[in-house]
């Protein structure tokens, strides 16, 4: 058994090696070739009923219909002109959407590119054989389209191939280039068995060859989900969309309302009402901003994640991210590098290091997990393998004890063999993994472990943990005897780089991080003092972390979990925010709601952000629509009963030039405003961490008063134009 043995974190040479690839949609700013080619879409997009999900905009549409009706029958200046802003009003709306999915295209096919089509080797065997994940380096393969992929397929990918579809690897250890996916040149290690097991479809093989269990159809992989996500062919309204969504189409039947008994009331006094302007006061009371800019500000969201390599599966998610109010973290993998080895062995009482590293090499033979195979590497590296014990593999008739998150052990049931001369054969019975397990374990054989061997097995798992290892126990029983405890295997592992800084920029934004793990406490909180978490939960199994959320979320609080591993699952689908680690399990990946395609668990700052920021400029873009139009009331209302009472001059505080003037002037500008302020939708509204309600005070502000005095000033000029108009 040969394994490559990579640096924890294999960083780039700096000046060497190839430069990080540039992010995806490096160009942000808004082009005329976006909005050229996005009017297509645009003037789909006016088609009824597309409109019809927004009542807002489709009021608009229908007035306008109405108006053209009414400029045919009796044409002139004023009629046509108002027609024609109208129209261009429901335009600007539908290509506010329309840029923010031809956005989102352009940044897919990024992503496309990656999932082409090559050539996979796929391994022949009957479905049982390729089930049991083993063996099958030298079974015959052939070569079959990735686009013919099955669930459930095994293909070999040797260096130099690209992996043709999503899968886990269930033999063999290589590292990858992810950077088709990721722009990240530093290639990773996948290998069998532990957290770090799933591979992606697109990305290059590097060294060594991995077998793969494709996991997902071709097609439906996680980067075609988040494909027709961005391209928006297969975006959901959120909750919060469909509940804003609701309050405009009732602020627009209040305003139809209002402008329909308005004229019974003008007939009564003798200023009947042009219906021309009936419309245009009516469009310029609904909140047609908003309405046109809502869903760009939703698919612009998703889209800001697709830049930071993050790939969300519900637009939900991305809103429960802005009002995250704890995030748990897993340790290995997670906050470490996840390259966890043994690093030293550390016997205790009689045992001699020889005795523990045969038992520990014996219990690990078997054992698939990284962790068990660098106790193997470790062994022979220092002993020189198979002349320690006979044979390289465990003896037949062995029953293996797999590894689980529950048990936190693992081992071997090792047959009666013929027995030291002298000695009657007897079974023996290996156990590793965490300490409380394994002093269970030896409890449960009737063993009490002698007191001075308790004392050093103590010491030795106190030294490791304090130092942020992870301490395995191994211990040994013969036949139906007591269990005795021969030492510890020391596991290493690192912690990633800038954790520090990440959590204490996540405090600022009010959230608290609180690091779960199967680990010992003592462990725990060495990694959790490096890495600058606020809280620890340890020794917890899967169970444990489940039942940690759904305390926090009894409490009310919205809970984001970053984790890679299959017992991170339930707790990844269970939290509001589950984003799963690209390098993890496909399990995980299932479970959660966002995969980061970087692996790294510090990108919920950048995930709490564009939430955040998804939340806020949707607040400030409504707060101004809703202040923008209380303003153009004070435009339109003096002009239209101006003639029947002058005192309604005094209304006319902008000095605007003429009836016919003023509400084309409000109408323009009721359209221009929805183009202004596509940019801002895209981009969103700047967010830096402080609290909330601080938040709220300097958007009510910026955004309600500037949206009560924007149309002031807007509307003015515009009068100043459209009056030199001939005919109005
Ligand atoms: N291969 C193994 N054999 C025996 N025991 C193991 C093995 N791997 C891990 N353990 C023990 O089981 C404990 C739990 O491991 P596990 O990987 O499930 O942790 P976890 O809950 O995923 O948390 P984290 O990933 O943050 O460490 C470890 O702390 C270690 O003591
Ligand atoms: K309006
Ligand atoms: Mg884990």
């Amino acid at each position: 058994m040969t394994h490559t043995t990579l640096s924890p974190a294999p960083a780039p040479a700096a000046g060497a090696g190839t430069p990080r690839a540039p992010r995806r949609g490096t160009s942000r700013a808004l082009t005329w070739a976006q909005v050229r080619s996005a009017l297509p879409g645009a003037l789909r997009g006016l088609d009824p009923r597309a409109l019809w999900r927004t009542p807002v905009l489709l009021v608009v549409e229908v007035g306008a219909a109405a108006t053209t009706v009414l400029a045919v029958a009796d044409p002139d200046v004023f009629a046509w002109s108002v027609t024609l802003w109208l129209w261009a009003t429901v335009l600007f709306a539908s290509l506010a959407e329309s840029i923010a999915e031809a956005r989102g295209r352009a940044q897919a096919s990024s992503l496309r590119a990656t999932q082409q089509h090559t050539t996979a080797r796929k391994v022949l065997a009957p479905q049982d054989t390729l089930a049991a994940g083993t063996g099958l380096w030298d079974l015959p393969t052939t070569e079959v389209g990735s686009g013919s992929l099955h669930v459930g397929d095994v293909v070999v990918v040797v260096a130099g191939e690209t992996i043709p579809a999503d899968g886990d690897v269930v033999e063999g250890v290589a590292s990858v280039d992810e950077s088709a996916i990721t722009g990240e040149s530093a290639p990773v290690i996948r290998e069998s068995g532990g957290d770090r097991c799933a591979v992606t479809g697109g990305t290059v093989v590097l060294s060594d060859r991995i077998i793969v269990r494709i996991t997902t159809p071709p097609g439906q992989s996680f980067v075609d989900r988040m494909i027709a996500l961005v391209e928006g062919s297969e975006r959901q309204r959120t909750p919060n969309e469909v509940a804003l969504n609701l309050l405009l189409t009732s602020l627009t039947a209040v305003f139809v309302l209002a402008v329909a008994t308005l004229q019974p009331f003008a007939v009564y006094s003798g200023s009947r009402q042009d219906v021309l302007v009936l419309v245009a006061l009516l469009v310029c009371l609904i909140p047609t901003t908003i309405g046109a800019l809502l869903s760009a500000i939703g698919i612009a969201g998703m889209d800001r994640l697709v830049q930071r390599n993050v790939l969300a599966m519900s637009g939900r998610a991305v809103e429960a991210a802005g009002d995250v109010d704890v995030l748990l973290l897993d340790k290995t993998g997670t906050i470490t590098y996840g390259n966890r080895r043994a690093a030293a062995l550390l016997p205790v009482g009689r045992a001699r290091e020889a005795d523990l590293a045969v038992a520990a090499r014996l219990a690990s033979l078997a054992d698939d997990t990284p962790e068990g195979r660098s106790i193997v590497d470790l062994v022979d590296a220092r002993f020189g393998a198979p002349d320690v014990v006979d044979g390289a593999t465990v003896p037949d008739g062995a029953e293996l004890v797999a590894f689980s998150a529950q048990t936190r052990m693992s081992g071997v049931d090792l047959p009666a063999d013929e027995g030291a001369p002298g000695h009657a054969p007897t079974s023996r019975r290996l156990r590793k993994g965490a300490a409380s397990a394994v002093r269970r374990w030896v409890g449960s054989t009737g063993a009490r472990i002698p007191e001075s061997e308790a004392a050093q097995l103590a010491t030795h798992v106190d030294a490791v943990s304090r130092a942020g290892g992870t301490p395995l126990v191994v211990a040994e029983q013969a036949g139906d005897g007591p269990a005795r405890v021969l030492g510890v295997v020391h596991l290493k592992d690192v912690v990633k780089e800038g954790m520090r800084e990440r959590f204490d920029e996540l405090r600022a934004m009010g959230i608290r991080t609180v690091m779960v793990t199967g680990d010992n406490a003592v462990t725990a909180q060495a990694i959790a003092d490096e890495a600058g978490v606020d809280d620890v939960l340890a020794e917890a199994t899967p169970e444990d972390k489940l039942a940690l959320i759904r305390r926090e979320q009894e409490g009310g609080r919205l809970v984001a979990m970053a984790g890679d591993g299959t017992n991170d699952a339930p707790a990844l689908a269970q939290s509001d925010v589950g984003v799963a680690m690209a390098s993890g399990t496909s399990a995980a990946k299932e479970a959660g709601n966002m995969v980061d395609l970087d692996s790294d668990p510090t990108k919920l700052i950048e995930i709490v952000e564009i939430g955040k920021q998804l939340l806020i400029t949707r607040g400030a873009l409504t707060t101004f629509s809703v202040a923008n139009d209380v303003a153009k009331y004070f435009a339109i209302l003096p002009a239209m009963f101006s003639g029947l009472f002058p005192q309604l001059a005094v209304l006319n505080v902008m000095g605007l030039s003429s009836p016919q003037s003023a509400i084309l002037s409000a109408v323009i500008f009721n359209a221009l405003i929805i183009l202004a302020l596509v940019p801002l939708a895209l981009r969103g509204v700047r967010y830096r961490p402080s609290s909330a309600s601080a938040l709220l005070r300097r958007n009510l502000w910026v955004y309600g008063v500037g949206g009560l005095v924007a149309p002031f000033a807007g509307i003015k000029l515009i009068d100043l134009v459209v009056s030199l108009i001939p005919g109005l």
